[in-house]
């Protein structure tokens, strides 16, 4: 038995890490209550501002109006919010909060329960994720088309890529006629984003969508896009069941896809399908994303190894690519899933999926009064890697600082919580490659450095925290995962679901 409450209670609030990380201080961190939240809300917000003591009349009256305007714009928004709650509260099935940091799987998660309960709404709704994996695939390569050419050509600019210039040598001439021919790969990546956000052909994007499309070496291929502009509903064919949330659930954007802007870009990704493929494979390329320390095949929408496949003008996503496209989850969304066979037939199963990146936490807590299960994701592979957000914190560490603040949550008190230690695979691939888990959780001593034991050490001490941390006892139903893995996940999820529908009949008063 391992001796987890020795190793994480050496002095509380440190988390026994190594390297950069080397005992992390974390701090108590607040509660999400209600109350906390206005109190900060109150104190950092300071609104209104204090007027200048040397306010011209002018000023005033302009002030005075923009105050009123922001207390007229907040006021709406409290309304909104208490609609939504209200509205929320009616629904009588199983509710469940899936919650995590950026990344964890919760949204591949609500994938899964798509599948499990509503297979056929899912298979219909394939399509849709075209686009998304589409986007994830190019990406990649304009990712590499241009860090080729700022190796070449711009040795001055250090720009956000790559980190480490490289000394690969001269391109070759096979390289520079690839780079040339995938440049249409460009127009085909504005095409998409605009079909999939909404944005009209030809505007220019903002600085804020800029900052948001850039290439960030973390994460290539990931783009962010706002549940409101609403891509799923804009995209949906002949849906009848599966996800909701607000908005319409036709748009002129499905007939885009089939005849216009969409079918263009599939023609020329099937063009340039072979181009692709040779990109990825060609050995200096695979120099320069190694000298850069850029390793591409482990972010979150690679699709680089299926791109003969993926570029074929007939594509149909499979479930398995459905799992892995990638997007951000940008503001809460919420679905709604009725399930399609079995004794569940007919039953309404709401899931709210969350962005999990740290400005986005604030939102969480809107839904904790109204759910009857969490879904804690934490990712094991995340012990040697940083939040994208702040490169300053180990992503473990944070995990485990969003687990203590979930558990000792008063709101969440008397709520079902369900642990996934999710990542499966990446954490057996990144140990089997070599790389050390006790280099970074030094408190993981004198163990090997296997799958099994490194997960029944990481299960424990999140069990360990739970009992720790919770207001009153409360059962938890941990699981290892791999939310890619739709088998695996499906039998986890015939396992919790009883658990969560006992407890909305409890909450019901139907128990
Ligand atoms: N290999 C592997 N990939 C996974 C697993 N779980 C999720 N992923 C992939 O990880 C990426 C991120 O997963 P998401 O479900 O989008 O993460 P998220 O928690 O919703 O992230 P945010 O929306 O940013 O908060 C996706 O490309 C998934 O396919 C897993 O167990 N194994
Ligand atoms: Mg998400």
């Amino acid at each position: 038995m391992l001796d987890i409450s020795t190793s994480w209670a050496i002095e509380p609030g440190l988390i026994p890490l190594t390297g950069p990380w080397a005992f992390v201080k974390i701090s108590r961190p607040p509660s999400f209550s209600t109350a906390t939240m206005s109190l900060k809300r109150s104190q950092t917000v300071q609104w209104p501002p204090a007027p200048s003591p040397d306010e011209t009349e002018e000023e005033r009256r302009v002030r005075v109006a923009a105050e009123s305007e922001a207390k007229r714009v907040s006021d709406m928004i409290d309304r909104q919010l208490e609609v939504d709650r209200q509205r929320r509260k009616e629904r009588r099935g199983p509710k469940i909060l899936l919650l995590g940091q950026a990344e964890s799987g919760k949204s591949t998660t609500l994938k899964n329960f798509q599948l499990h309960f509503a297979p056929k709404s899912f298979e219909k709704e394939a399509e849709i994720w075209r686009p998304v994996i589409h986007l994830n695939l190019v990406r990649s390569i304009n990712f590499i088309v241009n860090l080729i050419l700022s190796q070449k050509h711009d040795h001055r600019d250090a720009g956000p890529y790559p980190r480490r210039r490289s000394s690969v040598g001269p391109l070759t001439s096979e390289l520079r006629r690839l780079c040339v021919r995938l440049g249409p790969l460009r127009q085909v990546e504005e095409t998409l984003i605009n079909i999939l956000s909404g944005r009209s052909p030809g505007r220019p994007f903002n600085e804020t969508e800029m900052a948001r499309q850039a290439y960030n070496p973390a994460k290539a291929t990931d783009i962010a896009l706002r549940s409101g502009s609403g891509w799923r509903q804009g995209l949906s064919f002949g849906r009848k069941s599966g996800e909701t949330s607000s908005g319409s659930s036709t748009s002129n954007r499905s007939d885009n896809l089939y005849m216009g802007e969409d079918g263009q870009s599939r023609r020329i990704l099937s063009a340039l399908g072979d181009d692709i493929t040779a990109l990825w494979k060609d050995p200096s390329v695979q120099k320069i994303l190694k000298a850069a320390e850029i390793g591409l095949h482990e972010q979150p929408g690679f699709f680089l190894d299926q791109a003969s496949r993926i570029t074929k003008e007939d594509y149909r996503p499979r479930p398995e690519d459905v799992l892995k496209a990638r997007v951000t989850t940008l503001g809460p969304e919420e679905h709604t899933i009725v399930a399609e066979t079995g004794p569940q037939k007919a039953n309404i199963w709401t899931i709210y999926d969350v962005g999990g990146s740290q400005s986005q936490r604030a939102a969480w807590a809107q839904y904790f009064d109204d759910v009857h299960a969490v879904i804690f994701l934490a990712p094991m592979s995340g012990f040697n890697q940083v939040l994208a957000e702040d490169e300053s914190v180990n992503r473990l560490t944070d995990s485990i600082r969003l687990w203590q603040m979930i558990c000792s949550n008063k709101i969440l008190a008397g709520v079902e919580f369900i642990l996934f230690l999710n990542k499966l695979d990446i954490l057996d691939q990144k140990l089997k490659s070599g790389i050390q888990f006790s280099s970074f959780v030094t408190s993981y001593t004198k163990q090997p450095n296997e799958t099994k034991p490194v997960a029944k050490y990481l299960m424990e001490a999140f069990v360990s925290l739970h009992q720790q941390h919770s207001p009153k006892r409360r059962r938890i139903h941990p699981h290892l995962t791999c939310a890619v893995d739709t088998k695996a996940t499906s039998t986890v999820i015939t396992r919790i679901q009883e658990v969560i529908l006992i407890k909305a009949l409890e909450s019901n008063n139907v128990l």
